[in-house]
């Protein structure tokens, strides 16, 4: 199995681990393969989106989702080092407002499976980082929404770092509270 996958704290948000062939020349992987990522995770996502963003030290974005065209997301780091986290905020959910965080960087391949539903974000912890994902529905500005990261109700356990950077939009005074959402 090209995949192996390792739940979280939370049981729909999935680890994933590929495959890696290094030899004396550096590495190849299958980055993404539609059918092992159905057999390893039982996910049955369509992807349509490609992204991909560089970050500096201390860069946090998020936590992002959409109310329309929810998206689920699969994402990877290619460069660096992030913290990256899910928080479920789908309402039916028991798990509602709880969170999983991890680790992703270049030298592990990692890559975390986020479902529809949850929102999204990465605190960068390197230098750069340079994060890819793909994504199960396109990019709606309007129906985009950003639950502020260092939300007490949510209570994430970010590492810490000097200074924290964010856009305009994730400030304290723009972002959503759980409670809002
Ligand atoms: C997300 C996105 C942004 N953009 C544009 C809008 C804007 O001018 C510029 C930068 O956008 P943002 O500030 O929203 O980028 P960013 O803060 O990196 O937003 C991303 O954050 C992470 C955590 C996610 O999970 C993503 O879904 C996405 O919300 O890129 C697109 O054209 N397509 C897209 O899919």
């Amino acid at each position: 199995m090209p995949y192996s996958v390792t739940t979280t704290q939370l049981p729909d948000v999935l680890l994933l681990t590929p495959r890696v062939f290094g030899d004396h020349r550096g590495f190849f992987y299958e980055s993404f393969n539609q059918r092992d990522f159905e057999e390893a995770t039982g996910v049955n996502a369509r992807f349509v989106q490609d992204n991909h963003s560089r970050s500096s030290r201390g860069v946090l974005r998020g936590l992002h989702y959409q109310t329309q065209q929810a998206q689920g997301k699969l994402v990877r780091v290619t460069a660096g080092e992030v913290f990256d986290v899910a928080v479920d905020i789908r309402k039916d959910s028991p798990d509602f407002g709880r969170w999983t965080g991890h680790i992703l960087c270049a030298e592990q391949f990692q890559q975390l499976w986020i479902p529809p539903g949850f929102a999204h974000g990465f605190l960068v912890l390197s230098d750069h980082a340079e994060f890819l994902y793909k994504t199960t529905d396109y990019y709606a500005p309007e129906s985009e929404r950003s639950l502020y990261w260092n939300d007490p109700d949510v209570a994430i356990d970010w590492p810490a770092v000097a200074d924290v950077l964010l856009s305009e939009k994730d400030t304290e005074s723009r972002a959503l509270r759980l409670k809002d959402i």
